[in-house]
């Protein structure tokens, strides 16, 4: 490489980072807070380590997730073509090691992985056969224990149950006859990958001597993640040769829930006391308002090491915080706010992020960006490869790729139907155990099973027939062996058989199947084929999918937005019981875990952030009042923006506000059970209240922005959108002025009140009382209407 690219490589480079693309042989520890380089530092000092002469093959850097690995290949490619050095998941490098050495761990080559919903097939057959009562706890708890020891690195043989302890009994029974039945069918879980590359290391000395040498440098970003099996893997192969390079951010640990032990990165420079310890204290990716916000959040967690985060950024607009109605409002003003902000041209869709802590909150804001048509990717690369359809597609490959695996031949026996009942499978089940034979050469062997019958037998033998006949097809390439199954297993015809909508999509889906096949092939000329391919769909992650390029706005999870950045990020739904997560209230280390969680959405932002909650929430069948996040309160809500529904209408300050809802008695659980029989326009409410758009009424600082926004496309159709604005400026008209606000006190029957859609009408009953208190109006445009005055807009008329 040229001496001029060198340097080009080191330009764009603080001095501490410079030092740390620089440091090449010994551990070193980067610490660090968000937005700081840490990643950045990893790919450049890759680039200059290849720059200096050491041959790319030597380097291996492991990261948290598929995508980080991509973006880190891509920017390898620019910064020094044609290298040769592994970057990619612990999950993928683990796999990769264990296809080279599997029997070395009592597996084959082509063993499958077990994703969670066939892990648990094999775990309930696990529990089923130590035939052990286990009727206090669920599969799913069972499941959760093995997958915790496993994450400890606890194999079968180190596991000591502790006397008297009922769980630990039932695992020292169901652990190993799970492990067993993953070998019998040569697949293995998630965590086994892990596990059985530790097991690999720790008793195979001159193996792992010749690896811990061959990859002679190793960097691990986000450490602060790793969990026992991940740190002692790390161990085991930085052992003779330490150069370890490692980057975290102990304030970003967020998977303690799934065995991530910050100790890891605490303990590191008691691991390699030779360490260089580089901190990198310069934030480049968030305004001054953003950090503030952040730090004074993290401030409140006290297992920690006090660190503050500076930046030569601007001040940039103050952080928003709103409190909505509903989540419906929340829904619609978000959207709206994001799709006017789009039309104005200041933003384009892929500026925007919107985080969560779960999932399920993403369905009410895709309603509404699709209503303002606004293009937008939710984030759950899982969900593609859990469909029915292609489970099952993918079952077949399995099948063809690893003939042991039970799970497998279980699932696709009798999809399309061959009249292969469950009875029959029990027959072929119980033939396997006895035999120790796997589930097809159990059927393979059914003439010999007297408990089949002839008819049943033939049926089981044109199924093996034809697993036969398309294993003879497998060749270098995927998309062929996919549309064989297609074909000769007649699925495709059986599936759009009915002929209905649902058919047809799940046949697209089967395209978009093959079209990933496809691509696969092109993408992978010399190292394809098969198991490549099942390896990839098995490891796919939830960012895989994301188009970073692509103009869109992201959903996803904080969890799934560690390490990426978004110009304006909107976290949503911040009510306790969903951040911190109910699971964790309970706990002060999972209530810290939880505000590290939103320390992490919350440096994702570079430029605007906005938080939101709502005052109630449909949970468990009905509504209920919403708590505010406790985090919410630990913010400098005197420097930020606060928007509320009900104070505004209520004429209180947001510490009355706040006050008040803290003095709400949810203690008793009332609940508001006549609620959904009540017609409020609540976003009317919010409208008025935010005056309907957030980022969109900034007056924003146009310096940042690229000329190239200038073409921004506005979306084709809006039809909520142009309603949605009328109706916020409306609103916003009607806001104006808070005198003219109808209170609860000033409503009684008879009384004349202003909708602002509704326009003028009558009260004619009122019911319930305080946060309840509702009047039915008559309104001569639209009829009888019930309103909450707690959460409506009314106001006496003008004249
Ligand atoms: N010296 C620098 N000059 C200009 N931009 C920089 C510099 N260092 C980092 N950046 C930019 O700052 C942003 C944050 O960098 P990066 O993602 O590497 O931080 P990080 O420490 O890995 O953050 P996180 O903890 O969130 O993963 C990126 O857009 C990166 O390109
Ligand atoms: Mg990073």
């Amino acid at each position: 490489m040229a001496v001029e690219t060198q340097q080009e490589l080191l330009d764009g480079l603080n001095e501490p980072q410079r030092t740390a693309v620089q440091h090449i042989d010994g551990p070193m520890l980067i610490l660090a807070g968000p937005g700081s380089g840490k990643t950045r530092v990893i790919t450049h000092r890759i680039a200059h380590m290849i720059a200096q002469g050491i041959p790319s093959w030597q380097i291996v850097a492991l990261t948290f997730t598929n995508k980080a690995a991509d973006e880190m290949r891509n920017r390898l490619k620019k910064l020094s073509p044609g290298n040769l050095s592994w970057t990619g998941t612990f999950h993928r490098f683990c796999s990769r090691l264990l296809r080279h050495y599997a029997t070395l761990v009592g597996l084959q080559e082509n063993y499958s992985i077990y994703d969670m919903k066939d892990s648990k097939k094999v775990l309930k057959q696990a529990i089923a056969n130590a035939e052990i009562d286990v009727k206090h706890f669920s599969a799913d708890k069972i499941g959760n224990e093995v997958s915790n020891l496993k994450n400890h690195g606890v194999s079968v043989e180190q596991f000591i149950p502790r006397p008297g302890n009922v769980m630990d009994k039932i695992l020292s029974k169901v652990y190993p006859e799970y492990q067993k039945l993953l070998q019998m069918a040569n697949g293995v879980d998630f965590d086994d990958l892990l596990l059985h590359c530790v097991d690999l290391l720790r008793n195979n000395p001159e193996l792992r001597e010749s690896l811990d040498l061959k990859y002679t440098y190793m960097m691990v970003d986000e450490y602060q993640d790793t969990n026992r099996a991940q740190y002692q893997l790390i161990r085991l192969l930085n052992h003779n040769v330490q150069n370890l390079a490692v980057t975290g951010d102990p304030d970003q640990s967020i998977y303690g829930w799934r065995g991530a032990n910050l100790n890891n990165i605490l303990d590191f420079e008691k691991d390699y006391p030779k360490v260089q310890v580089v901190r990198l204290e310069e934030n480049y990716r968030s305004t001054k308002s953003i950090l503030r916000v952040a730090d004074q959040l993290i401030e409140n967690n006290v297992r920690r090491k006090k660190k503050s985060l500076i930046t030569q950024n601007e001040e940039g607009n103050a952080v928003k915080l709103v409190a909505f109605p509903s989540p419906q409002d929340e829904a619609a003003d978000v959207a709206d706010s994001i799709a006017l902000a789009i039309q104005k041209g200041k933003r384009r869709a892929k500026d925007f992020a919107i985080l969560y802590r779960t999932n399920w909150l993403s369905r009410s804001f895709e309603h509404t960006l699709r209503q303002c048509g606004v293009p937008y990717q939710v984030l759950n690369g899982h969900e593609f490869y859990q469909r029915k359809e292609i489970k099952d597609i993918i079952a077949y490959l399995h099948l063809l790729n690893n003939p042991d695996d039970s799970v497998a031949f279980e699932r696709v026996v009798n999809v399309p139907s061959r009249k292969i009942g469950k009875v029959t499978l029990t027959r072929l089940q119980r033939h396997a155990r006895e035999n120790s034979v796997s589930m097809l050469a159990a059927a393979r062997d059914c003439e010999q099973n007297d408990t089949i019958k002839k008819a049943v037998g033939n049926r089981i033998l044109s199924f093996v027939e034809l697993i036969d006949r398309l294993s003879k097809q497998v060749g270098d390439e995927v998309e062929p062996v996919i549309r064989n199954v297609l074909a000769e297993t007649g699925y495709r015809d059986w599936l759009t058989e009915d002929g209905s909508e649902e058919a047809y999509e799940r046949a697209g889906n089967v395209d978009e199947l093959v079209v990933a096949a496809q691509e696969f092939d092109n993408e992978h000329p010399e190292d394809g084929g098969l198991g490549r391919y099942l390896e990839q769909a098995a490891l796919v992650s939830d960012t895989d999918v994301w188009e970073s390029d692509a103009d869109y706005v992201t959903m996803m999870t904080m969890h799934a937005a560690k390490g990426l950045e978004f110009p304006c990020v909107y976290i949503v739904g911040l009510e306790d019981g969903i951040l911190p997560h109910e699971r964790s209230t309970g706990n002060d280390d999972e209530v810290e875990e939880e505000r590290r969680l939103l320390f992490v959405g919350i440096t994702r932002a570079e430029k605007e952030l906005q938080f939101s909650r709502c005052l109630n929430r449909f949970r468990r069948g009905s509504y209920w009042p919403a708590i505010p996040s406790r985090f919410l309160m630990e913010l400098p809500r005197d420097e930020m923006e606060i928007f509320g529904a009900q104070h505004q209408q209520a004429g209180m300050t947001a510490e009355d506000l706040q006050r008040t809802i803290d003095a709400m008695d949810i203690s008793n659980e009332t609940h508001y059970e006549d609620l959904p029989a009540i017609d409020i326009n609540l976003s009317d409410a919010a409208n008025a209240a935010t005056g309907g758009t957030l980022f969109a009424t900034e007056a924003e600082d146009e310096s940042d922005r690229d000329s190239s926004d200038a073409d921004v496309q506005v979306p084709k159709t809006k039809p909520s959108l142009s309603n949605m604005m009328t109706g916020a400026e409306l609103a916003k008209q009607h806001a104006a002025n808070p005198a003219d606000r109808l209170t609860p006190e000033k409503c009684e029957v008879g009384l004349e009140v202003e909708h602002v859609e509704y326009g003028i009408g009558k009260i004619i009953a009122m019911t319930g009382a305080e946060r309840k208190l509702t009047a039915t109006i008559n309104f001569p445009k639209v009829g009888n209407k019930r309103i909450r005055l707690a959460f409506s807009n009314l106001r006496l008329p003008k004249n």
